[in-house]
């Protein structure tokens, strides 16, 4: 089995605790999204456990070794941390060969992966003048050359078009049904619920969640209701008197906050009330994610507190 484990993981720069006493393990054949706010320790995370910088203290390791200690790290480990670290006066196909070369790869698997990633056509072109979502495309293929059992791509989707992001889901779920270790960071929430199965999130260098997606969203959201009913202040006078508070959307729906649709209904049939529509609301992973990390998000913008009249 071929884990990522970080265990006890503290780094500081200067007076700066980036990491804090980190603890938590990314398993094979899922993919595992790696979220929290802007400075939250996410890149110091991956960065330690690839060996480019040291722990103060604590380990992470790949299948039990530091990467360090791993020959041929490519072969086993893949990873994009920075799209633009590439030489721009090389060609991508001059890239992947040098990377190839060094981890003894099989020279086919350069045109392989420059396939996979959409680059065929432009492998011969200097690398500096490839647009931002090409150099990703072309991070992700040096992640991949190797065929790696696990695979860590950090913001992978950045600068990529809308049929970029669609192949990079679909890359991440393959990799991941293929039984590889994939840990994937991430600041898009709609995009992360697309395709994570687990979620490791930090705050301020800590852990604050190690959880599937599904108990994450559930443990940080509250349930909800959405009905419509031709009989809003019948239904309204019931539900208030039993405590249920009830906003009006703007669409003709209304919403019961805390309650499930279950219960809703039940009521509203005791009483002979008609509804003409009854759901329970899903909360999105977004909601939850801005209800846990509310209190860690160092860099928050500040919320207004008087509008000025223009
Ligand atoms: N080389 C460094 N020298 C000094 N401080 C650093 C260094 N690298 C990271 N830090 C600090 O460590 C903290 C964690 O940064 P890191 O880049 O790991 O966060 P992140 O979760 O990846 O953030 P983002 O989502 O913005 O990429 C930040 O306060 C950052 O300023």
């Amino acid at each position: 089995m071929t884990s990522i484990d970080v265990q006890d993981l503290t780094k500081e720069y200067g007076t700066t605790r980036a990491v804090d006493g980190l603890t938590f393990t990314v398993r094979p054949g899922k993919v595992t999204g790696f979220l929290g706010p802007n400075g939250a320790g996410k890149s110091t995370t991956m960065r330690l456990v690839l060996g480019l910088d040291r722990p103060t203290s604590g380990t992470a390791t790949v299948g039990g070794r530091s990467y360090a200690a791993i020959d041929e790290p490519l072969r086993h480990v893949g990873a994009l941390l920075d799209a633009q670290a590439a030489h721009g006066s090389r060609t991508a196909r001059h890239h992947l060969l040098a990377l190839a070369v060094s981890n003894r790869i099989a020279v086919r698997r350069v045109d392989e992966v420059l396939e996979e990633a959409g680059l065929a056509t432009v492998a011969g072109r200097r690398i500096k003048t490839f647009s931002l979502g090409m150099r990703q495309r072309l991070g992700i293929a040096a992640a991949l050359l190797g065929d790696p059992r696990v695979v860590m791509l950090d913001e992978p989707s950045n600068g990529l078009d809308p049929e970029g992001i669609i192949w990079i889901r679909e890359l991440m779920r393959r990799l991941a049904r293929e039984g590889r270790t994939v840990l994937v960071s991430s600041h898009l929430m709609n995009e992360t619920a697309t395709f994570a199965d687990h979620l490791v999130v930090l705050g301020r260098g800590k852990l604050l969640a190690d959880t599937s997606m599904p108990d994450f969203i559930a443990a940080h959201s509250s349930p909800r209701v959405r009905l419509r009913t031709p009989s809003i202040d019948r239904l309204r006078g019931l539900l208030t008197d039993k405590g249920y508070a009830m906003a009006a959307g703007d669409d003709g729906r209304w919403t019961v906050d805390g309650a499930k649709a279950g219960e809703i209904g039940s009521i509203a049939a005791g009483h002979g009330i008609p509804l003409l529509e009854l759901s329970d609301e899903q909360a999105s992973l977004e909601q939850a994610y801005l209800a846990l990390t509310a209190d860690d998000t160092e860099f928050a913008a500040a919320t207004p507190t008087s509008r000025q009249e223009a």
